[in-house]
């Protein structure tokens, strides 16, 4: 891409703030910016982590300063240096902790060290691309959040890093704000998920329907955004700041809580959340209506069944309640460790809701997500183990997800690209398996495999533009050898 052309604007309304448009039409997948953070580091609540490349470590401090790093190389990490003479200077060391897996407050200043030192080294950039940025201090005041960063930010910086001939109190304070609002989280090289800064991305506005989609680099921490989908000029360019596979209670209340406003997107305001049904349960009073909510953006709304002679309400609260209930479960299911377990207690969780929520429901659907990714993968489900009825079975939860993303992440996304990777296998299986039976021609078993050619094509695409070290990045080079093997192998039929 030629980097002098520009293919977008900053605008400014009412609602968002500023927000970006396209200046010109852009295609799908075409890159529209780079963007380099202005500071990474550990997001709050974080479990020790080396200052370095983010990996965890236990009892492993730098030879300077006494914070944690892996080894001597991120000791010598530009991410790490700058502190590292504040803490040295300071005197002030990295307290030992007990437990080296948990939630460690110590290094909640980290960020917004690095994001002063980031203003002391480049005021013009500071000046140019992070001042105007929002912090909605207002908010933040009442959130049990801000005494905390008072305390292990803003104070622990004037008071112990004697920082204060070079900063003030506002100005740290206004830098936890920055962050709070401004940051994304990101994959690091080391494993733990970190936060960054990225001074043009942060313009971009949210929507529950992104038009636009992001790529880490993991080797600088660069950011890549391109379109998701075709984009005319003049239209927004929105990002999705909370995860797309939610129910609508649950994304709206993450924006609340997280990034400070109520979103009004065309998805959140349908109860039917655009007929994807990821918020709808079945009624147990009644076999011809489902429940909705009443008015999806009152967060005070009944829920309603539809066949208005059943009449059965419940309360937003127990519906928040609920799904909190069934989060827990299924985040239980997610620490499981990958065996056979992972797939038969999700079978079972999706036999115990089944008649509580909608086939498409958000809870029953980010279950078939991860079955489509374990059928295959795990002990006991390899591709070469699994019965024809449980491939269709893995077909059919990677075609479903496909068809809601089509809807509520419309495009070229990371989730597109492996779920049509999982798809491949188990559509090349099956027609093997029919042909090998005698049930199909060689004839049709070629027109069988052109589907799977395709997936794997679309998932090498789309994936390609990750990261190569990325498990996406590896998966999308797969995808295109075996796009390759295929292409071969049909042709040899
Ligand atoms: C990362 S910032 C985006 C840039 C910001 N508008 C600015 O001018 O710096 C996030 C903030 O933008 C606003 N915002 C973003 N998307 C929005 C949306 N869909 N509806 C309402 N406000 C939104 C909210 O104030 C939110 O806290």
């Amino acid at each position: 891409m030629a980097e002098d052309v520009c293919r977008y604007d900053v605008l400014k309304n009412e609602k968002y703030g500023r927000y970006l448009v396209a200046n010109k039409d852009l295609e799908c997948g075409e890159l529209i910016f780079t963007d380099t953070a202005i500071a990474v580091g550990p997001k709050p609540d974080t479990p020790p982590l080396c200052l370095g490349c983010y990996c965890p470590v236990e009892n492993t401090l730098c030879s300077r300063c006494g914070w944690p790093v892996c080894g001597a190389e991120c000791e010598q990490s530009p991410h790490h240096l700058l502190e590292c003479d504040v803490f040295t200077q300071a005197k002030e060391r990295f307290q030992s902790v007990e437990d080296w897996s948990a939630s460690c407050p110590q290094l909640d200043c980290i960020t917004p060290l690095r994001l002063f030192l980031a203003k002391e080294k480049d005021p013009e950039r500071w000046a140019r691309e992070v001042d105007a940025m929002e912090t909605h201090t207002e908010e933040r005041q009442k959130r049990a959040t801000w005494r905390a960063d008072q305390n292990n930010v803003v104070d622990y910086l004037i008071d112990r890093c004697k920082l204060g001939e070079r900063c003030t109190r506002e100005l740290l304070t206004r830098i936890c704000g920055i962050l709070e609002v401004n940051a994304v989280e990101i994959p690091s090289r080391g494993g733990f998920s970190v936060r960054a800064i990225y001074p043009r991305l942060a313009i971009a506005a949210h929507s529950c329907v992104p038009n636009i989609v992001h790529t880490i680099l993991q080797s600088d921490y660069q950011v890549q955004i391109r379109a998701a989908v075709s984009i005319k000029s003049g239209e927004p360019l929105h990002l999705s700041y909370t995860h797309v596979l939610s129910p609508t209670i649950v994304r709206r209340e993450h924006l609340l809580e997280s990034k400070f406003f109520s979103c009004e997107c065309p998805r959140c305001a349908d109860p039917t959340e655009l007929d994807t049904h990821m918020s709808t349960l079945k009624c147990s009073k009644c076999d011809n209506g489902v429940i909705l909510a009443s008015n999806p953006l009152d967060n005070e709304a009944p829920w309603n069944c539809t066949d208005k002679k059943c009449g059965f309400k419940t309360s937003s609260a127990a519906m928040r309640k609920m799904l909190a209930v069934v989060q827990a479960e299924l985040d239980q299911l997610d620490a499981l460790p990958l065996g056979p377990e992972a797939i038969e207690m999700r079978e079972a969780t999706l036999r115990k809701y089944k008649s509580v929520f909608h086939p498409c429901h958000s809870m029953l659907l980010s279950l078939k997500h991860a079955l489509a990714q374990l059928y295959g993968r795990v002990e006991g489900y390899t591709l070469d183990e699994l019965p024809d009825l449980v491939l269709e079975r893995k077909i059919e939860f990677c075609r479903l997800v496909l068809k809601t993303l089509d809807v509520i992440s419309p495009g070229e996304s990371r989730m597109r690209g492996m779920m049509i990777y999982e798809l491949h296998a188990p559509l090349m299986y099956l027609a093997r398996s029919e042909f090998s039976a005698g049930l199909i021609s060689q004839e049709k078993l070629k027109e069988r495999l052109q589907e799977p050619l395709q997936c794997l094509s679309d998932a090498a695409r789309i994936l390609g533009r990750e990261d190569p070290q990325s498990p996406e990045g590896i998966t999308g080079t797969i995808a295109h050898q075996s796009m390759e093997q295929l292409k071969a192998s049909i042709e040899s039929l």
